[in-house]
């Protein structure tokens, strides 16, 4: 089979264009790069590598010192662009992610660039910590740049066409947050969740081994630019129009989005739940598109060129969660109930 071909998105040089085959052991070698870096988190890491071929955003869910800085410092590494991140604080203004100003020691003021204008379009990884602390003026400006990867400032437009946004809320000290609006949280591909390791030997590595107490020296191990984060937005677009959804799959996307949508419709139960009253709505187009998006990357990884129902099964849960809302009488049971309709939805659907 004839495969198609990439090149770099700017310079699509004869030299530097490789099949979907090669690309993806250059996929698998920067996820063992990254896995180097962060122990016992093999599956968040290979959701933030479908994330990146599919071109995604995501939330991270988890606890602090669990090294999500370090994982995100290691994609960015991996990938050769720059990193930034930032701490939402409840007085963080708009301003202060573009620009900032200062007294230079003649006593003139300066005006210097803030953290997403700072590295121009090398910007690869931008992680916000605490996004839920930021006021919403804040989460608007990070719709944008999510959504048209650009910002203006100083009357200028300025493009981050390599940019991924990382995102984590705090869930534990909720006082003076600000939940996310929808339209936010809809545009993140997934949400992964970051734990603290369970197994003896990945706890032992963590406590033990000095490379993990020194992040600058555990990240500048890593081989550089394994994959160059230039090629990727062309390369996500020949994931996406060689990796085949069979009509099967089709009808079998369709029924679980029904399924999601009008649970008691499709005959899903959770014993104590009143399944007509419990999902209030969500699961967007956008969000089954995303999906998608995401088994494509998902099959591809796996070797495949077509997607197969575990393809959509295993990323479910990490792409829909986030944008199904409950009736507010079931949303303190969120996580619980969740994950029970979606694996009731798993096993009323048939799958091809
Ligand atoms: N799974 C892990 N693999 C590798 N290092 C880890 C892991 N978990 C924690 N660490 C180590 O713990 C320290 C803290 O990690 P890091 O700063 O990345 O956590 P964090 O989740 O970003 O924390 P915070 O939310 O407080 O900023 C680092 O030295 C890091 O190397």
């Amino acid at each position: 089979m004839n495969r198609p071909v990439v090149g770099r998105e700017q310079d699509a040089a004869e030299s530097d264009r490789m099949d979907l085959k090669d690309w993806r052991a250059r996929a698998l070698e920067f996820e063992g790069e990254v896995g180097r870096a962060i122990v016992g988190q093999e599956r968040a890491i290979r959701l933030l590598v479908i994330a990146v071929f599919a071109r995604g955003h995501v939330l991270l869910e988890g606890d602090v010192g669990v090294g999500k800085t370090t994982l995100l410092r290691a994609v960015a590494h991996a990938l050769g662009g720059s990193y930034e991140r930032v701490e939402g604080t409840i007085d963080l203004m708009p301003s202060d992610m573009i620009y900032y100003t200062f007294l230079n020691e003649d006593g003139k003021p300066r005006v210097e660039p803030g953290p997403v204008l700072r590295h121009g379009s090398d910007l690869s990884v931008f992680f916000f910590n605490e996004i839920n602390r930021a006021r919403p003026q804040v989460h608007s400006l990070l719709l944008r740049l999510m959504a048209e990867r650009s910002i203006t400032a100083f009357n200028t437009e300025h493009f981050f066409p390599h940019v991924l946004v990382f995102a984590d809320r705090n869930r534990i000290e909720r006082e003076e947050t600000f939940e996310l609006p929808a339209a936010a949280r809809d545009r993140f591909l997934m949400e992964v969740s970051i734990g603290s390791p369970t197994d003896d030997e990945s706890r032992r590595a963590l406590l033990f081994e000095t490379r993990f107490h020194d992040v600058d020296q555990l990240i500048g191990a890593l081989k550089e630019g394994v994959i160059d984060y230039r090629q990727i937005n062309a390369l996500a677009k020949i994931i996406q129009s060689s990796v085949v959804v069979s009509p099967a799959i089709e009808k079998y996307t369709l029924d679980l989005w029904k399924a999601v949508r009008d649970p008691a419709a499709a005959n899903v139960s959770i014993p104590g739940v009143d399944m007509t009253r419990l999902v209030a709505g969500g699961a967007s187009p956008r969000g089954m598109s995303y999906l998608i998006r995401a088994a494509r990357v998902s099959a591809w990884l796996a070797g495949r060129e077509m997607v197969v129902p575990e393809d959509i099964r295993d990323i479910f849960y990490e792409c829909m969660a986030h944008r199904i809302f409950l009736s507010p009488v079931y949303e303190l049971r969120r996580e619980e109930l969740v994950r029970s309709l979606i694996d009731q939805i798993f096993a009323s659907v048939p799958a091809p």
